[in-house]
């Protein structure tokens, strides 16, 4: 097998044409480890713009600006943003604020890689839309995990921070401030929560205007939480005009259609099928003798996953509870998270590994999606992300790579222009099979690294990531 220009061996497979050439992100301005760089707005990722006046023309600077000033925002909200240490709009931002906040209100799908800045479109949106004189909940956003809904909730907290906003949660174990009625403008929480929240009457939705779904086409999944999403848009006042706004960075076709059809006339923005994932994130993978032997392997990394910071993605919690219980007890100091821990424990958690208390998360794909914690410089696919397929009866038949979550999970490295590592861990023939179809399908090669050559995978890996 031959050594490539950094040394590392090329994969056997052959990957698309071309794949690899797309121009890199450029790093951004604030709390970047390279602060020299300016910020995503360089990023040269193309979105195809999809106005739903069909008459619009998608390039006319109407529907871009170049800066926060143009969008016409109130001078309470650009401090917030400011005071964030966002100078210019990303990419995103760029394209889809114009549309989100025009009137009137238009109902938005939006694609856009991981770590490239959507949370602030949709809160900007959120706390444009809020009427402050107004005590009533008046914008609802819906996330799949608790720690996203979290997260989430901080940027509303700090772009909000120069209005007289006003916040409450929809997650399980954190009861409303007032239990009887909640009277916040902006409620952030999981889909059954919120339903819960509706169905109790605790949450009056007859002034909602804006209903955001974050990871939407986890929100929109039919095998997942499609069905609580849907129970909750149904509960929504259809007697006044409600802007629905869809954000994530993938939109699987099967979803995709759904997702019109619930924001029906939407403004699509959309990227191509060979630009899913970040150029900043390299994709190495590990050929392990066993299952086992991935275990030796992982701990033998362990140097390496604290350099920076590091999540470790297990299939199953079980796994992810014996490997960290197995690390612990052999001297390491790793977490682990899963949804089978209950709300406080979780929240401390992410919130210790978030602060940097923690340096290495061993986890399931409950943290796969939108978890932005800026030091995370590397993400290993202990199990690589699979899912059942049904067949014609429904029936789940085998198990396959679920691309989708593999490009959330190594994008939780790598985040707005930043430089980040992925390793999956293979072992056998089929777990190979299964990691090739992921470097097909993304069009991006996944380098060999010699399972006994970890100061290669050192040396590579500071300089990629200086
Ligand atoms: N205009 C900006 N200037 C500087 N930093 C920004 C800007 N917009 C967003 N960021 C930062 O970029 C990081 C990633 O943003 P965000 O979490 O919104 O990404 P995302 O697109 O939602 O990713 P994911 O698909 O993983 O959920 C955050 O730390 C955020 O603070």
């Amino acid at each position: 097998m031959e050594k490539d220009a950094d040394g590392f061996y090329s994969p056997a497979p052959a990957v698309a044409a071309g794949a690899s050439s797309a121009p890199e992100a450029a790093p951004e301005a604030s709390g970047s480890a390279n602060p020299d760089n300016t910020d995503l707005i360089k990023s040269t990722f193309d979105v195809a713009v999809t106005l739903a006046d069909q008459q619009a023309d998608p390039n006319s600077p109407l529907f871009s600006v170049q800066t926060f000033e143009e969008l016409g925002l109130h001078k309470d909200l650009l401090k917030g943003v400011y005071e964030m240490g966002f100078s210019k709009p990303s990419k995103i931002q760029e394209r889809a604020l114009p549309l989100l906040l025009r009137d009137p209100p238009q109902n938005m799908i939006g694609q856009s890689q991981s770590g490239t800045g959507k949370t602030a479109a949709f809160v900007l949106t959120m706390l444009s839309r809020v009427d402050f004189s107004l005590n009533k909940t008046q914008a609802l956003c819906l996330a799949p995990s608790r720690e996203l809904a979290r997260q989430i909730m901080s940027v509303v907290v700090s772009m909000g921070k120069f209005t007289p906003i006003q916040t409450e949660y929809a997650i399980k174990d954190h009861l409303p401030r007032d239990a009887t009625k909640v009277t916040a403008h902006i409620v952030v929480g999981t889909p059954g929560t919120m339903f819960n929240l509706i169905r109790s009457r605790t949450l009056d939705t007859s002034e909602v205007k804006v209903f955001v779904l974050d990871e939407a086409d986890n929100m929109l999944d039919q095998d997942g939480l499609g069905e609580q999403t849907l129970k909750v848009k149904n509960a929504l006042p259809k007697s006044r005009p409600l802007q629905i706004v869809l954000f994530s960075a993938t939109f699987p076709d099967h979803v995709r259609a759904f997702a019109s059809k619930f924001a029906p006339n939407a403004n699509k923005i959309e990227l191509k099928k060979n630009e899913l994932s970040v150029e900043g994130i390299r994709q190495f993978y590990m050929d392990c003798k066993s299952a086992e032997h991935k275990y030796e392997i992982l701990v033998s990394l362990y140097k390496l996953l604290t350099i920076g910071q590091s999540i470790i993605f297990c299939q199953h919690r079980s796994t992810a509870d014996r490997i960290s219980q197995r690390m612990v007890a052999e001297g390491h100091k790793v977490a682990s998270l899963h949804g089978a821990k209950d709300g406080s424990e979780r929240d401390a958690i992410i919130d210790n590994f978030r602060e940097g208390r923690e340096k290495v998360l061993i986890t399931t794909n409950v943290v796969a999606r939108g978890i932005d914690i800026l030091q995370v410089n590397m993400v290993v696919n202990y199990d690589l992300p699979l899912m059942g397929e049904r067949d014609n009866y429904g029936n789940k038949s085998d198990m396959r790579p679920d691309i989708e979550t593999y490009i959330h999970r190594i994008g939780r490295t790598g985040r707005f222009g930043r430089k980040g590592i992925s390793i999956n861990f293979v072992h056998d023939k089929k777990t190979w099979e299964q990691m090739h179809e992921i470097e097909e399908a993304l069009g991006k090669s996944i380098t060999r690294i010699e399972t006994d050559d970890l100061d290669t995978m050192e040396e590579q890996m500071k300089k990629h990531l200086k």
